[in-house]
């Protein structure tokens, strides 16, 4: 008893459990049934354990998060909000990690070197915030957010935020628990390795039946390039795993047959990699070390061996591998697997070959086949933390300048987006109506974007340049409905921004799914949209929309996205009565004069309706705070 935690190596705050488990007993005698962890993890963070409603699956809970994380490419604008919210320092740990924006090409060290030169005004901004703001920075090269999360501040219980929808990686540390909802039982033995895609981590095949599905779809067997590491396949028991698979090609005297790519997770997990031999195995095998970074898992990746528009095959252990992501390239077949199975598959480069079963040639002429990789899950004698690229926020920031040069191409201050005025939203052009599968990263996409994350005006150039037009099946070509002239996403959607013409988008399942960027809610807010009209939400996504005031809406009949025409005029009527749980009306106004009404469902609550009608979550928290 009284004896404090702190809660992590890095922070003075204490471990909060005696404040969890006094919540957790509010909230089990007003329930009184026993506890899954994940309600002992949310229930443990409610604002008001006495109060709160806890409508499973309905209620919206207010929490009160132990800490917060951000990587670089969303913290600039996390960073740019925090700025125009006007407090003066954040309220919980917070940290900055430097990971996204580092572009893979010769190796660690270099790679590592060139992004702190091109990427020095970014860092600077993020630093310089971090300090002033009370926040944890980690500097570029050490590592990943999630390797260092998992590294450094997950303890079982914690509830953090994170900028990153890999954040719930950190969960794997939750503990052990009495009460679960379901139980799902697996049998690992039936259970063959997978190799997911191409285009899409849903596409899954069985690694037997890899080479004829590729085969039948005419995709390329040859593999060009193999990538292991990632956020969530990059740590030292993943790294040891691979080594074994390297080791046992390198007995019979083969090696990668093609270029294979190795990013450590952090630079712990580098520096004892490095020490305990295994990097170099690697190394040994053909492989190139890069730097701690996401790199080319979000196409920072100035890739040389094929050109754009070329029709090619890549395997990675990465977490998405939708068109273009890695490279840039629509016409990369990116397939995404395990470490060990990426590394097994480099050996013959090939599609067709399952190393569950098929036997190698050794160079002394004789075939051997793989055994089953083993790794160990932490290293006999500790972790080496290698260089410390750690800087903790000084007790006083406040004297600390934070520099935006208005002439900045990476960086702009934001303005806050206006509030709703009142009134109906009458006759509006339609945008595009998408077809198909449109994640963030059709969205807003990363790769060479990456760069314009902290400027809203000049990333929003790159607003729905991959998603499909409904209309003409082609990516960012869409008929301007004012002027009748075909052109690009975002010139279209600035024509009529200046016009003073509010515009809506429609779209198919799961809009928004893949990562959390702020981004692809915040460009179509900037450049004049008011409402995203689909048949579902990914659930991060519509979150966003609802927070930078866009009327996140879904189609009460599904079948109604085929009466919408291109060329309607679209009016949201009777806002005046937009309350949780009621659907709005939508008038759909063809060009032949008839009209359609249809029902939209949203899932607003009654504070993110303020939100709409602020113009933002931030302009409703500032309203709160003047109050
Ligand atoms: O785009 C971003 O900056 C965040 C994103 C990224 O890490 C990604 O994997 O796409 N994510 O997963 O949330
Ligand atoms: S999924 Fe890729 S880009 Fe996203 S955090 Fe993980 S490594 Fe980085």
């Amino acid at each position: 008893k009284g004896f404090q935690v702190s809660m992590s190596n890095l922070d003075t705050v204490a471990l909060p459990y005696e404040c969890l488990q006094s919540r957790i007993k509010i909230v089990a005698d007003r329930i009184g049934k026993p506890l899954s962890l994940t309600e002992k993890v949310l229930y443990s963070h409610l604002d008001d354990p006495e109060n709160q409603e806890l409508k499973r699956g309905e209620s919206y809970l207010r929490l009160r998060p132990d800490r917060v994380a951000m990587q670089d490419a969303t913290a600039q604008m996390a960073m740019l909000q925090f700025i125009s919210s006007g407090l003066s320092k954040v309220m919980v740990p917070s940290t900055i990690h430097c990971d996204h924006l580092i572009v893979a090409q010769s190796g660690g060290e270099e790679d590592l070197k060139k992004a702190k030169e091109i990427n020095q005004e970014v860092y600077e901004f993020l630093q310089t915030a971090a300090a002033k703001y009370g926040v944890g920075f980690w500097k570029p090269g050490s590592g990943i957010i999630h390797q260092i999360i998992l590294e450094n501040y997950a303890f079982p219980g914690l509830l953090m935020i994170g900028t990153d929808s890999h954040t719930p990686n950190g969960g794997g540390l939750g503990g052990l628990c009495s009460n679960y909802d379901q139980l799902i039982e697996l049998d690992l033995n039936t259970l063959e390795p997978h190799v997911n895609g191409p285009f899409t981590p849903d596409l899954s095949h069985p690694i037997s039946k890899l080479g004829d599905n590729a085969t039948k779809n005419n995709w390329p067997l040859e593999i060009k390039v193999c990538l292991i590491g990632s956020c969530t396949n990059s740590s030292y028991e993943d790294m040891s795993r691979c080594a074994s698979i390297a080791k046992e090609a390198l007995a019979h005297g083969r090696k990668s047959k093609i270029p294979f790519n190795v990013t450590p997770g952090s630079e712990q997990i580098r520096a004892t990699i490095e020490r305990d031999g295994i990097a170099q195995i690697l190394r040994d095998f053909g492989g190139t070390v890069l730097a701690n970074a996401c790199g080319p898992c979000i196409g920072q990746w100035n890739r040389k061996d094929v050109k754009k528009g070329e029709k090619n095959t890549i395997v990675s252990s990465y977490n998405r591998n939708f068109t273009g992501r890695n490279d840039a390239n629509p016409a990369t077949h990116a397939f995404v697997t395990s470490p060990e199975l990426t590394t097994a598959l480099a050996i013959e480069g090939s599609l067709n070959f399952d190393p569950t079963v098929d036997s190698i040639k050794g160079s002394d002429g004789k075939e051997f086949k793989l055994n089953n990789p083993f790794g160990t899950e932490l290293p006999a004698i500790g972790f080496d933390p290698g260089q410390n690229t750690y800087q903790a926020p000084p007790a006083d920031g406040s004297s600390v300048n934070v520099v935006v040069d208005p002439n900045s191409k990476r960086l702009q201050l934001l303005e806050p987006f206006k509030a709703w005025n009142g009134k109906d939203l009458e006759n509006l052009p339609i945008l595009i109506k998408i077809k198909g599968r449109c994640t963030t990263d059709h969205i807003s996409g990363a790769g060479l974007w990456l760069k314009y994350r902290g400027h809203l005006d000049n990333i929003s150039n790159n607003m729905f340049l991959t998603a499909t037009n409904s209309e003409n099946n082609k990516m960012n070509k869409i008929k301007n409905q004012i002027t009748g002239e075909w052109g690009a996403v975002p010139d279209t959607a600035r024509d009529y921004e200046e016009r003073g013409v509010s515009w809506v988008v429609f779209g198919d399942d799961n809009y928004g799914e893949g990562s959390s960027r702020e981004h692809a809610a915040l460009e179509p807010r900037h450049l004049g949209g008011v409402a995203i009209i689909v048949k579902s939400f990914a659930r991060i996504h519509e979150t966003n929309l609802k927070k930078q005031g866009v009327l996140a809406l879904t189609f009460a009949k599904a079948q109604d996205y085929d009466k919408v025409q291109p060329t309607d005029k679209v009016s949201l009527v009777e806002l005046n009565k937009f309350v949780p749980g009621k659907p709005l009306k939508c008038i759909l106004s063809h060009t032949n004069g008839s009209k359609d009404e249809i029902m939209l469902n949203h899932t607003f609550n009654e504070q993110q309706i303020d939100w709409f009608k602020a113009g933002s979550a931030l302009n409703r928290m500032k309203q709160i705070i003047a109050a």
